[in-house]
């Protein structure tokens, strides 16, 4: 027992757990920057950049560590790079672990929802922007564990690197071991130094796993609470919010919010609406025909491979005007509102918002993907997916605030406000501090559609925005939509399965099957007195439902 705690503390074995993790640290590093660059270069629209990563990766994943820093130390000095055994040590574990780590980087990057990308695109966004604000900050969050297992398997590795002779705690516990032949106390005690490091490593990620984890509260509120459990006599339990002061965020309990959950948020009671926004079909009809066009639609073909989806449609919507899209499942409906928006693109004929072409310039040729993005953003098109799509590790301010920042340049204190009032309006401002995942079906897609007006879009396109909530959460979405966006006189193109809202809302009411429009007109006309065989057996159909 002595001599394996004299070995326990002895320098000579203490220096070689210093050089063990100089060279695990500079080979994670290393590894970690090279990771990046290998992953940006899969992801890429490149298809070269993407052979070469992987091309890299097949050889530094197939080949021994030890072979190569046997390369790194004795073969590039023969084209004149002469490293010392630390720098080809730490080197050869860093082009050892880049694809490793580039590989856990690229499966977390692309296991993020690609509906919050598209919602991200439809806002606006930049692809610099969506990677920074939307895709890293979840990425990062689930890859922690598989970081923290390439660590621990990089300080064992670093083992190897006694075969360039660098005198990391395995060389020097082995000399050591056969200088006094007590290998037992020894290996036991260069073992325990092994177990502390990987211990820290594991201490490391629970800490950044705790400090990621979005249903913890922040760690001022954490702090607070701690402080409060050893103040005697004070409960232990302390409300979430009791004491929080103004302005501070201080998300519920998980089971506060599953609680709130099923709390029904009633919409704020109606402000009544001047006469003037009447609706009597005829007037409103004569006065969108004085508009200007907010969608002009000619000739649109759309194909994914061999099937063709979008046949020839040719559609024309004027500001104010509110548009119902409706068809069988798979007509084209989404297709057409996701062209419409520029998230998809066409082989043959024109799209126009706001007389403008996204996602070309004035000669026609393509704009770049972050182009795009700035003018889907200026030309003001706003889009409500039928999945809600909203930001999952933002809560409801910010994934309506946030947008407003970024993309339209607001001020936090506006953006702020902006968002305070449209919470209020869709009955959600005592939730504005929860996570997606803690709302109801129906709350996040009324978040979602006050995310998509915040910014005042003069056209929004909604993509069957209630068929995805349950029957009783159908209302209130629709009222939403009703309140945001039908009374605010968007121009709006709404794909939906609900008649009567669609009777109830809009002007026109365009018929899609097979990719084409079979029927178009007045919504009352459509709907009482279809004139075309396969309308009259939708409707007779959905009816029926
Ligand atoms: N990314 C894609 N790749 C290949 N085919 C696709 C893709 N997206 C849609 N499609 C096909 O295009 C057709 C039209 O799909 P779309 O989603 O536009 O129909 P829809 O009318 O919106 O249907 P639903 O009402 O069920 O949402 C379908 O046959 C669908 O399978």
């Amino acid at each position: 027992m002595d001599l394996f705690l004299h070995y326990l503390g002895m320098p000579y074995l203490l220096d070689g757990v210093g050089y063990t993790l100089l060279i695990t640290v500079l080979g994670l590093l290393g590894g970690l920057v090279m990771g990046v660059v290998l992953a940006a270069m899969q992801l890429s629209r490149f298809r070269s950049m993407a052979i070469v990563a992987r091309a890299y990766a097949i050889v530094f994943r197939g080949t021994p560590l030890i072979l190569q820093m046997v390369f790194c130390y004795n073969a590039l000095p023969l084209i004149g790079i002469k490293l010392s055994a630390i720098s080809a040590a730490s080197l050869a574990l860093a082009l050892n672990e880049a694809p490793f780590i580039a590989e856990i980087l690229r499966a977390n990057v692309l296991g993020v929802e690609r509906g919050q990308v598209s919602a991200g695109q439809a806002l606006g966004m930049t692809p610099a922007a969506i990677m920074r604000r939307i895709i890293a900050p979840q990425a990062i969050r689930s890859m922690v564990p598989a970081l923290g297992n390439e660590a621990v398997s990089a300080l064992k590795n670093s083992s190897l690197a006694s075969v360039v002779a660098v005198q990391e705690l395995t060389l020097r516990s082995t000399q050591l071991a056969s200088a006094t032949f007590d290998f037992f106390s020894i290996f036991f005690a260069s073992g325990l130094m092994y177990l502390v490091l990987t211990g820290a490593i594991a201490v490391i990620q629970i800490v950044v796993e705790m400090l990621l984890d979005l249903d913890r509260p922040p760690p001022r509120e954490q702090l607070r609470r701690f402080l409060r459990a050893l103040v005697p006599g004070r409960p232990e339990a302390v409300p979430a919010l009791a004491g929080a002061g103004e302005g501070d965020v201080t998300p519920p309990d998980v089971a506060d919010e599953s609680v709130a959950e099923r709390v029904a948020d009633p919409l704020p009671p109606v402000v009544p609406k001047p006469a003037s926004v009447g609706r009597d079909p005829a007037a409103r009809a004569a006065r969108l025909a004085g508009n200007n066009i907010a969608v002009e639609v000619k000739g649109l073909r759309k194909s994914y491979g061999a099937q063709t989806v979008l046949d020839g449609i040719d559609l024309t919507v004027r500001a104010g005007e509110v548009v119902a899209l409706l068809g069988p499942s798979g007509s084209g409906k989404s297709t057409l509102l996701r062209c419409i928006n520029r998230l998809e693109g066409w082989e043959d004929g024109t799209i126009r918002v706001g007389g403008q072409s996204l996602g070309t310039d004035e000669n026609g040729r393509p704009l770049s993907p972050r182009l795009t993005a700035q003018m889907r953003a200026s030309v003001g098109v706003g889009m409500v997916f039928q999945q809600f799509n909203l930001f999952g590790h933002l809560t409801a301010r910010e994934n309506i605030a946030g947008p407003l920042r970024w993309v339209q340049g607001l001020s936090r204190f506006d953006a702020d406000r902006r968002c305070r009032d449209l919470l209020e309006r869709i009955g959600l401002a005592h939730r504005a501090d929860a996570l997606p995942r803690h709302l109801s079906g129906g709350q996040q897609q009324r978040v979602a559609i006050a995310r998509a007006v915040a910014p005042a879009p003069t056209v929004l396109l909604l993509d069957e925005p209630t068929s995805a909530l349950d029957p009783e959460l159908v209302g209130e979405v629709l009222e939403v939509i009703r309140r945001l966006a039908v009374e605010e006189g968007l121009a709006m193109i709404i794909s939906t399965h609900q008649l009567r809202f669609a009777g109830d809302v809009a002007d026109r009411i365009v018929f899609l099957s097979g990719g084409v429009i079979v029927e178009e007109g007045p919504a009352a006309q459509i709907l009482s007195a279809p004139s075309h065989p396969l309308t009259v057996r939708f409707l007779s159909s959905m009816t029926a439902e």
